[in-house]
């Protein structure tokens, strides 16, 4: 008899445990080794990136923000509109200021310009061998991809710990693939499937 196929709540409460586990400096090594890896896109003055503030035990994306800014690349974080939204992008640098949104994530304050990102840096609960992706479960980085295609043409990159691959994630319609998963060993492409 084969077992019952895991629910995505499931599998998001395991890979969660799972990145959770590792310790500090696994997790300090691990940012920085995703900014050393060659970046799989051409970065260019023009080019808009759009990272996160790490929480919890999400890998930390800053170190690879930075080198992408060194490359010449305007940088930018979501901010939370309401709980059924899009998430919008503001600008940032590394020596500019954040205030604490909703949730308490820090984000950049309203005065900074509003930015459509051609790079999405997305945190990852877990991913899977297609492509696929899990979050917190809000749907707020499905309902921005849905936004933003309609826009403009993007590039989708989770980042994540090797440990947060899983074999499969049950897709629903609203479900958007990513382009590209960079982990602390890895630059995988989904693109070419
Ligand atoms: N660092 C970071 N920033 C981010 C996200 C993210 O996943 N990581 N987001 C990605 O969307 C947006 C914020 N969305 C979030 C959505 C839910 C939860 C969260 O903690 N959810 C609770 C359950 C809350 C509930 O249902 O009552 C949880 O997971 O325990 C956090 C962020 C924008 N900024
Ligand atoms: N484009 C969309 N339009 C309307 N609702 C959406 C859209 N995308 C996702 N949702 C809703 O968001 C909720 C959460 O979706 P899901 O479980 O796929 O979250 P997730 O991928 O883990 O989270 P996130 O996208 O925030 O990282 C679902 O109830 C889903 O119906």
């Amino acid at each position: 008899m084969s077992l019952p196929t895991p629910t995505k709540t499931e599998l998001r409460i395991a890979a969660l445990a799972r990145r959770s586990a590792l310790g500090e400096a696994t997790r300090d090594a691990a940012a920085r080794a995703l900014a050393n890896h060659a970046f799989p896109l051409p970065i260019t003055p023009s080019s808009i990136v759009a990272g996160y503030s790490p929480i919890r035990s999400e890998i930390d994306p800053v170190p690879l923000m930075q080198s992408l800014a060194s490359h010449g690349a305007r940088l930018a974080l979501p901010v939370i509109i309401a709980r059924d939204e899009p998430l919008m992008f503001r600008v940032w640098s590394p020596d500019s200021a954040l205030i604490a949104g909703s949730l308490g994530i820090l984000e950049p304050p309203r005065e900074a310009p509003q930015l459509m990102p051609d790079i999405l840096l997305v945190p990852l609960a877990a991913f899977d061998r297609a492509g696929h992706r899990i979050g917190y479960g809000a749907g707020h980085y499905d309902r921005t991809f849905a936004q933003l295609r309609a826009i403009k043409p993007f590039t989708a990159i989770g980042l994540a710990f090797d440990t947060q691959e899983i074999e499969a994630i049950p897709m629903q319609p609203h479900d958007v693939a990513l382009d590209y998963v960079l982990t602390e060993t890895r630059v995988i492409d989904f693109r070419s499937k």
